[in-house]
């Protein structure tokens, strides 16, 4: 198994305040890795934190054998690790064509463009429609096929099925299932714990910054304490 990520040891916060430390954890090629826990519990602090979006962090982080601490994020693009936003990951008055286009540090992008609509074939019935009129779940193909023209090794996924339909939901996380199978691994935040893990190999369980456990996906859905105390009803 390859390791892509490895995190050890890591802190960070805001200001004066640590929120997360002591952090520890990895994702090897073309894993699915869901972080969960309760509100507030630090999950999108430390996607923050991975994407280089914060100021105050420590400890190590490496992509690969490459240190990551201290590379702004629109660096981190051009190394393998792209970011889906949970909101807002469109541009609803442009083209699905011209989503794909405005997207930066894409080499041969013509060749990535096609392949993108060959993976996605709905996208390409629509390429000169303007994603602001596509349905909602083409609407998430869009932001995949956007992440994925970079040719990333590894997809950052803060809260993917936060604000969508239950339909919705399956949809994206079928996405996301499909992403080793590009060649892609996936690490994904989630408040649905329960269906995150279902898609996924590994799971961590964050608590007041910390992480509390960590078990193969498997073990966590199956112990019924820790997943009435951890991963709520959904
Ligand atoms: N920009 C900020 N400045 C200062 N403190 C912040 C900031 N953003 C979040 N926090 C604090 O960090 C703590 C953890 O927040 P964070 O959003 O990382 O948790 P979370 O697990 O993602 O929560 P949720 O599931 O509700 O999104 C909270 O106490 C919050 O008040």
């Amino acid at each position: 198994m390859t390791r892509l990520l490895t995190v050890s040891d890591l802190a960070a916060g805001y200001g004066e305040v640590d929120i997360v430390s002591g952090i520890s954890l990895h994702v090897d090629a073309l894993e699915i890795v869901t972080i969960a826990g309760t509100n507030g519990s630090g999950k999108s602090t430390l996607v923050k934190a991975l994407m280089g979006l914060l100021t105050r962090v420590r400890g190590e982080m490496r992509l690969g054998d490459t240190p990551l601490l201290g590379v702004p994020a629109e660096k981190r693009i051009g190394m393998g690790v792209v970011y889906v936003p949970q909101v807002e990951n469109v541009f609803p008055t442009l083209t699905v064509t011209e989503n794909l286009q405005v997207v930066e540090g894409v080499t041969d992008r013509r060749h990535r463009i096609e392949a993108m609509f060959d993976r996605f074939p709905a996208l390409a019935e629509r390429r000169r429609t303007r994603a602001g009129a596509l349905s909602g779940g083409e609407r998430q193909q869009l932001a995949f096929a956007r992440a994925l023209m970079p040719a990333p090794k590894l997809m950052i996924l803060d809260e993917p099925t936060a604000a969508l339909s239950p339909a919705l939901v399956h949809e994206v996380l079928e996405l996301i299932r499909g992403l080793p199978a590009l060649g892609v691994s996936a690490l994904l935040v989630e408040q649905r714990a329960r269906q995150a893990l279902a898609i996924s190999d590994r799971g961590y369980i964050l608590d007041t910054g910390r992480v509390v456990i960590h078990d193969t996906a498997e073990r966590l859905l199956a112990d019924e304490r820790m997943a009435d105390l951890y991963l709520g009803t959904h």
